[in-house]
């Protein structure tokens, strides 16, 4: 039988104590990216609940990037970059945000998305759920409907699914 994805992240996470501070329980998926087939079976996962009803893809900096930019490329769609804060060269829409470990802040153009594009947002880990909504919130500011929200990894306990209700979330695992 097929390993299942939930065997697979089981496998391939890093789970590394007290990081980036005392307290925090990181979970690493770079070994995950690493996995050829880890890497194809998450990209094809996070996309599959949606097929077909998404325009574009929005992937936050930094490790949304590697997936959003993936997923996109898989299904033929465009990709949009949500930038942490002062980096994007054009008028932008900005949103802060805290999330487990600090505050930051995030950034869209102003002009990236064609009006009512359907957009799904990607990313590693939905943890306080602050990054993915001050995302969703930059995506709809900037004139795009939101189709849902996929990541890998949903930490339990700490909100994110509630940060988001109302919108439709795939996540690959809970942990
Ligand atoms: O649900 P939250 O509490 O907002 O946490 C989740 C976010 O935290 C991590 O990003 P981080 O800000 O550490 O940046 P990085 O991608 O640059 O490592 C992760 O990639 C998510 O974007
Ligand atoms: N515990 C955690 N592990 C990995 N990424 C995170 N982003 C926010 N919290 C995280």
């Amino acid at each position: 039988m097929p390993e299942s994805i939930e065997a697979l992240l089981d496998r391939l996470c890093a789970v590394i104590p007290d990081y980036p501070e005392p307290g925090i329980s990181f979970k690493d998926l770079t070994p995950v990216f690493a996995d050829g087939e880890g890497l194809r079976r998450v990209v094809d996962a996070l996309a599959a609940p949606f097929e077909g009803r998404f325009d574009a893809v929005a992937g936050m900096e930094a490790r949304g990037f590697l997936l959003a930019s993936a997923v996109a490329y898989a299904t033929g769609t465009g990709l949009l970059t949500v930038r942490k804060g002062g980096k994007l060269p054009r008028e932008v829409f900005r949103r802060d945000y805290e999330l487990e470990y600090g505050s930051a802040s995030l950034e869209i153009h102003q002009d990236a998305l064609k009006p009512g594009a359907r957009v799904l947002l990607v990313d590693d880990v939905l943890a306080t759920g602050g990054t993915m909504d001050a995302a969703v919130q930059l995506v709809e500011q900037a004139g795009g409907a939101v189709a849902g929200v996929a990541v890998v990894l949903e930490l339990d306990g700490l909100g994110g699914r509630a940060k988001l209700a109302g919108r439709e979330i795939n996540a690959l695992q809970l942990a």
